[in-house]
């Protein structure tokens, strides 16, 4: 995360529409409610209308009520007349709010769950470029400014409108020539208002996108409160956030500037040519060419039209900050979903469109064989004419095979696993899982077959067993006691028994993210979940890291127990999950280079022992030997080690088999040096290496505090 300068702001996305565009963009919000919508308008245009009606009831009080020689009876009748009309405007204005809330608020909420909707139907390769502070704002801030618009704004807006229009003609039937006194006050406002609504709008998608990033700010520093207070960078990350803070501060400070100069022209011009009429005005009534009741009835609809006059420039702000809160919701709902189901519409906002899956692919229930054709990829952001992270990888896993994936960092493993449930699509070649692509299976499907657990073991604020059971078939959650007895199996899989011994066994809650629990009963829980949702295809990225080398190495094998029948893509970073794997697969520099059993490659392949003796696990030498895996085998590194290219494959004496193919040795420097670096560790010491690190507070890996 960025805890210095502020991070760019994410410009418009699409085209540029009119509001009349981005209103018909709502229109299926309003499905069903669009009458009361209309209702509230009308109510409220009354509600205008007969607070206009009474200044000509004073005219009329003024005319021939006041004058010499009027009735008593008349003035009561004009009294009564004028509170009625106060109740029927109180009752309207009532019912404008009892119309319109309603659609309001189920627009808001229609617009929040599409916007969610689309959110999980984009790809991986959208939240990668979207930064998540900009999706909660779209999703909290501008769609509750859209509600209070509809509710509030947009009729408020039209209505004032009407009631300027409609004042301004008893204006001139009060006097022609004061009506134009007034309306000429009005042409400087016209003006201004087509500069202002460029401005303000520019001002207004600015400081919403401001608020966005500053949004992923708090997001990114909330998340990773642990690594800013570890590295005590709390100060450098709060003069970012003030950073960013100052530049939204600005925008607003220039947008409230726009929108107070405009203000003030619309109120100042008014009230200036109400002095000037007032002079005129008298002069008029004194001349006899207008009645006094006339000149009483031009002033009091002016203070009528002094609310309307004075808040269109804010509503007008209002609803351009509502267009762009439109704007903001379509570029999302208008992201391609460049992943989807066969025939799902994958562009626009046709969010009911029915997947049209390949009718083999749904019919036919292979056995979970897995296969890499040729398969090639590139991330959407990488240049266009760079070579592709992954190149012709060709696989073959046959049902129930586990194969390890192992590699340096950096070499593709996360990536390559993440092709089979479609987390990204392959940019050439193709995966298949029993014989057909996975581009031809639909989604649901796709994904009931493959169930993926990460290294990063994301989990939810619930229970653990909501947990647990998170995608398991929903035929056994159905039936609560195969519920829990699956539930049971993965948890014991998964060596996440300490889920009963929490305070409320398995229905205890853990917490946001269950950042409540160690980093390796995490991992446990989210092995436990991936377990669960018994797949045909278990995809497993580094999911053990967290765990100690015994802790690791029962898991492992009752994996290989449980899910006999499984077909497991495992990426390894042990010597001990490797060695419990069927086969095992060397992943270089974005390539297969090898694919053998542990015995084979140890023996024949230098760049697998180099990948080997770079492996975390090396610090625990003692604990590897413990494990009778791999002992007599494990090539130990020495830190003077200068890989394989310096003509000595590593452990090439520790190995009595380890011929060596030094030539097939090709590593980047990175490479190299995070080997080197692992060695010097080791040398320098020893004890270090062997950590326990399932324990609360520290992660293994890393050795940060969490
Ligand atoms: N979302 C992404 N967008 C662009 N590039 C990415 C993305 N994710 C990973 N990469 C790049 O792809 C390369 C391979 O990453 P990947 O995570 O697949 O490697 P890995 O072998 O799993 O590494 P490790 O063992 O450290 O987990 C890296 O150079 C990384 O910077």
């Amino acid at each position: 995360m960025s805890t210095s300068a502020p991070s760019q702001t994410r410009r418009v996305q699409g085209e540029e529409r009119t509001l009349r565009q981005a209103l018909g963009r709502l229109s299926p919000y309003l499905q069903g409610m669009r009458w009361r919508w209309v209702a509230g308008l009308i109510a409220a245009m009354l509600a205008g209308l007969v607070a206009l009606a009474i200044p000509q009831v004073i005219q009329v009080l003024v005319n021939s009520v006041l004058r010499p020689g009027g009735s008593q009876t008349d003035v009561w009748s004009a009294v009564v007349v004028i509170a009625a009309l106060g109740i029927a405007e109180g009752v309207l204005i009532f019912l404008r709010r009892v119309f319109i809330l309603p659609p309001a608020a189920g627009v808001e909420n229609s617009a929040r769950v599409a916007l969610y909707r689309r959110l999980q139907r984009l790809p991986v390769a959208f939240h990668d470029s979207w930064p998540s502070g900009q999706l909660l704002s779209r999703s909290v801030a501008d769609l509750g400014l859209l509600r209070r618009w509809i509710a509030f704004g947009s009729v408020m807006f039209v209505v004032s409108l009407v009631t300027i229009a409609v004042g301004l003609a008893l204006l001139f039937s009060s006097s022609w020539v004061l009506g134009l006194i007034y309306l000429a006050g009005a042409i400087p406002i016209m003006w201004r208002s087509f500069y202002f609504r460029n401005d303000f709008r520019a001002a207004s998608r600015l400081s919403q996108d401001q608020a966005g990033d500053l949004a992923t700010t708090v997001e990114e520093s909330v998340h990773g409160i642990r690594v800013l207070k570890a590295f005590g960078r709390g100060r450098e990350a709060l003069e970012g956030f003030r950073g960013q803070a100052d530049t939204l501060r600005g925008t607003e400070v220039h947008k409230a500037t726009v929108l107070s100069k405009f203000i003030a022209l619309i109120v100042a011009l008014p009230e200036a040519v109400l002095g000037v009429a007032l002079a005129v005005g008298l002069y008029l009534t004194a001349t006899g060419e207008i009645t006094v009741g006339a000149l009483a009835a031009f002033f009091a609809t002016a203070a009528v039209l002094a609310g309307p006059v004075e808040s269109v420039g804010q509503l007008m702000g209002m609803t351009l900050s509502a267009k762009t809160a439109i704007d903001r919701h379509i570029d999302v709902l208008d992201s391609p979903v460049d992943i989807a189901s066969p025939g799902e519409a994958t562009f626009g906002g046709d969010e009911r469109a029915q997947p049209a899956a390949h009718a083999s692919a749904q019919e036919h229930r292979g056995g979970g064989a897995l296969a890499f054709r040729g398969a090639q990829f590139r991330y959407p952001d990488a240049p266009a004419d760079s070579t592709p992270l992954l190149q012709e990888i060709t696989l073959e896993l046959v049902p129930g095979e586990t194969m390890a994936l192992v590699g340096l960092t950096g070499s593709g493993k996360s990536t390559l696993v993440q092709l089979v449930p479609r987390l990204y699509d392959v940019t050439a070649g193709a995966v298949l899982v029993d014989g057909t692509d996975v581009r031809e299976f639909d989604l649901t499907e796709l994904r009931r077959r493959v169930s993926i657990a990460f290294e990063d073991a994301t989990l939810f604020s619930d229970t653990i067993r909501n947990n647990v059971l998170l995608g398991a078939p929903e035929q056994i959650l159905a039936d609560p006691a195969l519920a829990d007895a699956l539930l049971e199996l993965a948890l014991d899989t998964a060596q996440a028994q300490f889920a009963h011994e929490m305070p409320e066994g398995v229905d205890t809650e853990i917490g946001e993210e269950g950042l409540s629990l160690s980093g390796g009963q995490r991992q446990r829980i989210a092995l436990a979940r991936s377990i669960a949702a018994q797949p045909q295809i278990l995809v497993l990225d580094d999911p053990l890291s967290a765990l100690d080398v015994r802790t690791e190495e029962k898991v492992t094998a009752r994996l290989r127990e449980v899910l006999s029948g499984t077909t497991t893509l495992i990426v390894a970073h042990r010597p001990s999950t490797v060695a419990l794997a069927d086969r095992v697969a060397v992943l270089q520099q974005g390539r297969i280079v090898d694919v053998g059993t542990h015995t084979e490659l140890l023996r024949r392949s230098a760049d697998y022992r180099f990948i080997i003796s770079s492996f975390e696990e090396d610090r625990s030498i003692e604990s590897v030997m413990d494990s009778g895996v791999i002992t007599g085998m494990l090539p130990v590194v020495s830190p003077d080690h200068q890989g394989p290219d310096d003509g000595h494959a590593p452990g090439q004496g520790a190995s009595p088999d380890a011929g060596g193919d030094e030539d097939g040795a090709d590593f980047t420097e990175t490479e190299r040096r995070a080997v080197e670096a692992r060695a010097d560790v080791v040398a320098d010491n020893p004890a270090e290496a062997v950590t326990d690190a399932d324990t609360p507070g520290t992660d293994a890996r890393t050795g940060e505090a969490r």
